[in-house]
């Protein structure tokens, strides 16, 4: 590029942001129309056009820039991005604008990853129509429609199938046993069976049929029911005709191996199922109580009960809140570990804890630390969560920063906590068994805290 080139680009820059400077939206639109890579430029005095319009309050230039995509998060010599000198200048509803959508908040929250971390047990394959739950017609006719899939839990364990060669604990693959109407009939017409209605599956691409189809010539996909029973294993697995199939003795352990789909289907299932299992009569009166609502309600049987009259949580499924954090110490490169007596030898897992009534998650974070590790904890920033079927908790996945870093563990409940450098935390993650400690599975959520904070600041 010539001397005369660059001095013609660098004219055409300074008219640019002058227009902007002085909210001629035009000529603004007019001169990006024709370059349109004017849009980011900044001039002698280091400002964009986004800057300008913010400072003199041209609220239509900054709507256009931002619509044609510009960068809000340049800054100029004093770090100032367009949205902080709106602020300083007092042109709220420009400062609103710019702080506005996701991107706003990234800037805000610069660790969060505002797409939506999947984690194990959270993938929602089945569309829950909670609506549907009080449609007994609905609920009827889909029970014995040929469509249908069926469940089966006893004592609250799946019943899956398993390839006879894969005997590995950490590999090997189980997948759910489905039944049909008529496998379970005779099951669904026994009193002590516990039956939910789990939902139907989403549509894998609604957009791809056909225009000439009519609405009722599209079919519904498939819904799914599960069904606890107390009758006895043994004779539950004969209905699986030869098949290689088993209720898992471990459910900690091996429901790990269903498939994301499957994992997300079986959270539901088990916890709702849990529920019945451990409240069999009302908590408020001690009378028998009868299922609504396609499983998800259980409604006193005794007229005069509390429990009826308004709502009463104890009619519903149960969620246990649970804090789990990795606290980073303050020198930024050192993460705080513990593990229980019940962990394999050598596993060392983030602290966690039960939320209690009346606190919030942040100082639920900062009480369980304190309590198990006797380390102080400052800021805490949500990262993502995770249903833990085992039996019905929420587990919510946080950072947290120490303030103090005194490890004195409280044996009741930590056999050990120390802190780990980031590289040995690295190391661990990439060479697994033969590392100095093992981190916990894949499919837990403090494997992806570990994960997440190793991320955060490299390019891995
Ligand atoms: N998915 C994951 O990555 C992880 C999941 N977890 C789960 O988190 C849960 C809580 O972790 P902990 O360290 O054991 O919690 P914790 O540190 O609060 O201690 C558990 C103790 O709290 C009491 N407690 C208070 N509220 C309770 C409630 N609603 N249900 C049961 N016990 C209650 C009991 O005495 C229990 O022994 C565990 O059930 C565990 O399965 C724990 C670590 C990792
Ligand atoms: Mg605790
Ligand atoms: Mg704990
Ligand atoms: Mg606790
Ligand atoms: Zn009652």
């Amino acid at each position: 590029m010539t001397s005369l080139q660059l001095s013609a680009k660098e004219e055409m820059v300074e008219k640019f942001l002058d227009t902007a400077a002085r909210g001629d939206l035009s000529q603004v639109s007019t001169l990006l129309s024709h370059a349109p890579s004017l849009i980011n430029e900044t001039g002698y005095s280091g400002w964009t056009a986004l800057m300008l319009a913010a400072r003199n309050g041209h609220h239509h230039v900054v709507e256009k820039l931002l619509s044609l995509g510009c960068d809000k998060f340049t800054v100029n010599s004093s770090s100032q991005t367009a949205y902080d000198i709106a602020k300083f200048w007092g042109h709220r509803h420009i400062a609103n604008l710019l702080s506005r959508s996701a991107d706003g908040c990234r800037r805000i929250l610069p660790a969060a990853d505002l797409s939506p971390q999947e984690n194990y047990f959270g993938r929602e394959t089945l569309d829950r129509l909670s609506r549907k739950r009080t449609d007994k017609v609905w609920l009827e006719t889909k029970q014995s429609d040929s469509d249908t899939i069926y469940i089966l839990f006893s004592n609250l364990s799946p019943m899956v199938s398993t390839s006879q060669e894969d005997n590995s604990e950490e590999q090997g693959d189980i997948k759910l046993c489905r039944f049909r109407y008529e496998d379970v009939r005779d099951l669904l017409q026994k009193a002590s069976t516990v039956m939910i209605f789990l939902g139907m599956e989403k549509m894998k691409n609604p957009s791809s049929s056909t225009s000439s189809q009519t609405v009722e010539s599209i079919s519904e996909p498939p819904v799914w029911f599960a069904i606890n029973t107390d009758e006895d294993a043994a004779a539950l697995l004969k209905r699986c005709r030869g098949k290689n199939c088993l209720f898992p003795r471990s459910p900690n352990r091996d429901l790990l191996k269903l498939n994301e789909e499957e994992a997300g289907i079986v959270a539901q299932a088990r916890s709702v199922l849990a529920w019945h299992n451990r409240y069999s009569f009302c908590p408020t009166c001690g009378s028998s109580t009868h299922l609504e609502e396609g499983g998800y309600k259980r409604s006193c049987l005794n007229s005069e009960c509390r429990s009826l009259k308004g709502v009463h949580n104890t009619c519903y499924p149960r969620v246990d809140p649970v804090v789990i954090m990795l606290v980073i110490h303050p020198d930024e490169n050192q993460c705080l570990l513990g593990r229980k007596k019940v962990f394999p030898a050598g596993m060392f897992s983030c602290l966690a804890g039960f939320v209690e009534p009346g606190e919030t998650m942040e100082e639920a974070v900062r009480r369980e630390v304190e309590e198990e590790s006797g380390v102080k904890v400052g800021p805490v920033q949500y990262v993502s969560c995770q249903p833990w079927p085992m039996p019905s908790n929420l587990m919510i996945g946080c950072l947290a920063v120490a303030i103090s870093t005194d490890i004195k563990v409280d044996e009741n409940e930590i056999e050990e906590a120390r802190w780990f450098p980031r590289q040995q935390v690295i190391d661990s993650l990439f060479r697994g068994a033969r590392s100095a400690f093992i981190f916990p599975p894949r499919q837990t959520i403090a494997h992806q805290l570990i994960r997440h904070w190793i991320c955060m600041n490299s390019n891995l």
